[in-house]
């Protein structure tokens, strides 16, 4: 049995129902070291013939059996198989890859042997030795006469050394010279021991075969022997040597897929772009959320510990917490100062009990009091003790009330007194007094001379005047009033537990009364954080829009790039690559478009945020953008989702393309 026969061959293309019929019954058959030119007018169908015999075309009646084995058109992976082992395929139209440099074309049919990487580099740069290309391996097709494409195309050809060669009308753009140089390349693969079959119109070039076949009206009519093979040429040639394939490896298809990428960078880079600024809007209002969230933190743990709740007497009496609340809010309160309720020694010791609490201050404060310096009279909305929660750092001058001696708050009394030597006022004694309501509901007036200790910024901005808990008791005491605290400042172990004490003490209760009234700061920061969140993420989710839009323009980027590469899809399905490998193809370079829009998003978000920051560093003290390495982490993660998802559509169709139109696209 000869190593390739055709048996009953028949083929006929389909304008809507009507049949033409092309083939109609070819039988032939062909042995290593045979030279066979098929010659046949032009539109006989020989590239027809050519497409059946490279396992390209599946559509046709009859049989090819080669070496012994009848192909089987309906397994697509024995058909790849074959392309990639059995067979070497050269065109008119040479078909290289044109953004692939000479060498890196021959390599792309090395790239599915299991030589080491190094012998396929060698083996490459033998073959182009052979075909007399030794010192153009780093040319690009474009940079190449048609005679030395077409050479390329061979060496290509025989890169996995296959048994069968196939070439259609191979010197059918070449001028004479190259031609006869073409012909003796194909002479001495069919006498290095391979079968070269030829299809051409030129009787000229047809001469150069051992064997010539008439094709004519879809059937081969006559044979002319030119040279025939001596006799132990026609038997079959013994088992030769053969490089084993492999399906194209991962790694190979990404290598491809960048070289593409580089040799379109122009055109690329402003797809990189348009992504980028899709993924920079995002990244940047999460760092701008992430950053206005920290500030208003900081700010709010500036002006009010965190780890200590202020607490008041609960009362259910409507008028009682009017008074209770206009005590909080002084501008609420009228000139004489409402009856606060106190705290008993074991209410102080219930909120000591609590857990997490690490301590709980006593303390006493009045409202709507005056301080008389000199002859000079300031309103000081709110009289209070000093605790451990006013920050020592606030105070300006001076050192925190010892007994007798009184804190002033910085912009309401001391700059009023002096504008310029307001540090001058620590040392001088000066008149405090309020008027209150005893516990029987009389007026009351509290008052006592103290000698300034020091002079206080607040960094609530409120008004802070403040004297220690010791000189309040006594002031209260001296003015016949109780002597007990007004409110506690409870401090827990840490800020996370702050609400739960917040929400323990409202719910204490002595004889089912409630007890106490909390404030939690942690609840209003909590608020504030989910607001600022919100805010956030609806902004980011707004610049996502554009994430949209850049996954548009993948698709149609890829679309554009999978119309314009169909003759690459035809080339690398004809060198035996697979539907999946071509997907892969499209797909890895989706995938570098979303990650080096991702890499060029995170730079601008840096680069940007980095400028936003010194200038906005001047005003709020506070770096206001902060890009978290989360963000940076979702951003690759989102591009590379939106790349993949934008490449399914393009990469399939890329995959289905029919290798043969796909060969024949310009
Ligand atoms: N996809 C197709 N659909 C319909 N008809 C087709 C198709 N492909 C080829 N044909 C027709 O089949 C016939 C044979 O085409 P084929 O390309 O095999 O001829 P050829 O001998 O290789 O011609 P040439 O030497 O000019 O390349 C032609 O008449 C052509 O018009």
């Amino acid at each position: 049995m000869a190593y390739l026969e055709l048996r009953g061959i028949r083929k006929s293309y389909y304008i809507g129902k009507r049949a033409f019929p092309v083939l109609k019954g070819i039988d032939l058959t062909v042995e290593l070291g045979e030279f066979v030119a098929i010659l046949g007018e032009s539109g006989g169908g020989k590239t027809t013939l050519m497409n059946i015999i490279s396992g390209l075309d599946r559509q046709f009646d009859g049989t090819v059996t080669v070496h012994g084995q009848e192909l089987d058109h309906l397994r697509d992976r024995q058909l790849d198989r074959y392309r990639r082992e059995t067979i070497g395929y050269i065109s008119q139209s040479y078909n290289l890859i044109r953004h692939l440099n000479v060498l890196e074309n021959v390599l792309l049919a090395l790239d599915m042997t299991k030589l080491s990487r190094g012998e396929r580099t060698r083996r490459a740069h033998e073959l182009l030795q052979q075909v007399g290309l030794a010192d153009q391996a780093k040319k690009y097709p474009s940079q190449l006469s048609g005679g030395q494409q077409q050479r390329v195309a061979i060496a290509r050809a025989l890169a996995g050394d296959p048994p069968i060669v196939v070439a259609d009308e191979p010197t059918g753009a070449l001028d004479a010279d190259n031609t006869a140089e073409v012909m003796r390349i194909l002479q001495q693969i069919a006498a290095d021991g391979r079968m070269v079959i030829c299809v051409t119109h030129s009787d000229r070039v047809a001469q150069a075969a051992n064997r010539v076949e008439h094709l004519v009206d879809g059937q081969i009519k006559d044979q002319q022997v030119l040279r025939p093979l001596a006799s132990d040429q026609t038997q079959p040639a013994p088992a030769r040597q053969t490089i084993a394939t492999r399906p194209l490896p991962l790694h190979v298809s990404f290598t491809t897929a960048f070289r593409h990428m580089r040799f379109t960078w122009s055109w690329n880079s402003l797809i990189v772009l348009g992504t980028a600024i899709g993924l920079f809007a995002v990244m940047l209002f999460a760092g701008l959320g992430n950053g206005i969230r920290g500030y208003i933190n900081h700010q709010i743990n500036n002006v009010v510990d965190p780890q200590s709740i202020t607490v008041m007497r609960y009362s259910n009496n409507g008028k009682d917490q009017e008074e209770q609340s206009a005590a909080v809010d002084p501008a609420v309160a009228g000139t004489i100062a409402p009856h606060m309720q106190t705290f008993s020694p074991q209410q102080l010791q219930a909120l000591r009990e609590l857990h997490h609490v690490i301590g709980v201050e006593p303390g006493i404060s009045a409202t709507n009091a005056t301080i008389s310096i000199g002859n000079n009279r300031y309103s000081a909305p709110e009289l209070t003790t000093w605790t451990s929660t006013d920050p020592v750092s606030s105070l300006k001058a001076g050192h925190p009330a010892g007994n007798n001696q009184i804190v002033l708050d910085k912009t309401t009394i001391a700059q009023k007194w002096s504008a310029t030597n307001w540090r001058q006022l620590v040392g001088k004694t000066v008149t405090v007094a309020y008027q209150t309501l005893n516990a029987k509901g009389r007026p009351v007036t509290v008052q006592r001379q103290l000698k300034v200790a020091g002079i206080v910024d607040s960094p609530s901005g409120a008004s802070l005047n403040a004297v220690n808990y010791a000189t309040m008791q006594s002031m209260s005491q001296a003015a016949g009033l109780s002597k007990q605290p007004t409110f506690a400042t409870v401090r827990v172990a840490v800020r996370e537990q702050n609400e739960a004490v917040v929400n323990e003490i409202n719910q204490l209760k002595v004889g089912g009364q409630q007890q106490f009234s909390a404030n939690s700061i942690s609840t209003t920061l909590d608020r504030v954080n989910t607001y600022v969140g919100i805010a956030t993420a609806v902004l980011a989710a707004i610049a996502g829009i554009s994430l949209a839009v850049s996954a548009l323009m993948i698709i149609v980027t890829m679309y554009m790039s999978v119309s314009a590469r169909m003759k690459e899809i035809g080339v690398l399905r004809s060198l035996g690559e697979s539907r999946r490998d071509i997907r892969r193809l499209f797909t890895s370079e989706a995938l570098m478009l979303g990650g080096l829009s991702a890499v060029l998003a995170t730079g601008l978000a840096y680069g940007l945020g980095a400028i936003l920051n010194h200038w906005l560093y001047r005003i709020a003290g506070y770096p206001l953008v902060q890009i978290h390495a989360t963000s940076i982490a979702l951003i690759f993660g989102l591009a590379i989702v939106i790349a993949w998802l934008a490449a399914i559509l393009p990469a399939r169709r890329a995959a289905r393309a029919n290798p043969i139109k796909a060969l024949a696209a310009k």
